[in-house]
């Protein structure tokens, strides 16, 4: 094969591809709801394998801003550009279920996903696995509880094999031990590797034991955007001052 460094192939006139530096990349966006600019001027490149956690008091921005990473939000102003054929799911805090089986909530994942008939069932059944449900398969999904539908929407998540997850508060509503069993699965997730990950959460202890950067939004803004440890540094010595407030519990979330 003809190899060429990147100043002759400029030379020779080729175009050469470079490998995608990041999954999304977000160019001074905002977002209007009528009246409430939910997010204002937020710029953020989102790298494989990243774990970042969006985190802010009620209201500051974040589910919107996972929706927008979804595709799901149109932007009012901005640019969103998107890796070609990147594949996301995402896990909302309350998990809505059809009134079928488990099996057959994560099947229909798989075939809205175009995922063919001969795969759908081994992966249902890996996926039910993984979340500690195979035993439930069967049963009525909305007949489960809170902590066991959300792990189902993990196994409906992870059986589209995601490069990337997004994850609205997903342990909000759970109940304690609920909240420690779906982070212990998702923390699972990324021994050895695992997706991108893009969560939201009020949990700073969970913020801390699952993420590798940390955005804080305030009012629609980015007013933050650093490494974890960097983040919790010192009570937050590095973050501006609201940013230090609601570390310590003083503004409310
Ligand atoms: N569909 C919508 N229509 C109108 N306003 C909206 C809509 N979605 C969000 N907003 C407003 O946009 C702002 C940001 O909301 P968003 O839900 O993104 O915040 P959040 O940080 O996720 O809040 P919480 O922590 O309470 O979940 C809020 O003022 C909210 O009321």
């Amino acid at each position: 094969m003809l190899e060429l460094t990147l100043a002759e192939a400029a030379y020779e006139g080729v175009r050469v591809m470079q490998p995608a530096r990041y999954q999304i990349a977000l160019d001074r966006i905002s977002v209007r709801f009528g009246g409430v600019l939910a997010l204002d001027d937020v710029s953020l490149e989102v790298r494989s394998g990243e774990r970042i956690a969006f985190i802010g008091a009620n209201g500051s921005g974040k589910s919107t801003l996972l929706r927008v990473l979804h595709g799901l939000q149109p932007v009012s102003t901005g640019h969103v550009e998107r890796r070609a054929a990147l594949t996301q799911a995402m896990l909302f805090q309350r998990p809505a279920m059809l009134r079928l089986s488990a099996a057959a909530n994560v099947a229909l994942g798989l075939w809205l996903a175009g995922v063919p008939r001969s795969q759908r069932r081994l992966r249902v059944a890996e996926a039910l696995e993984r979340v500690g449900l195979g035993a439930e398969a069967q049963r009525a999904a909305r007949a489960l509880s809170g902590g066991q539908q959300q792990r189902l929407a993990l196994a409906r998540a992870l059986a589209l094999r995601p490069e990337q997850l997004l994850l609205d508060e997903p342990t909000a509503s759970l109940d304690p031990s609920a909240k420690r069993e779906i982070e212990a699965l998702i923390a699972a997730l990324f021994v050895g590797g695992g997706p991108t990950l893009l969560f939201a959460s009020h949990n700073l202890g969970q913020v801390k034991r699952l993420a590798t950067r940390v955005v804080y939004l305030e009012h629609g803004r980015v007013v933050a955007d650093l490494g974890v440890n960097e983040f919790f540094a010192e009570g937050g010595a590095a973050l501006p001052p609201a940013a230090r407030l609601f570390l310590k519990g003083e503004l409310p979330w």
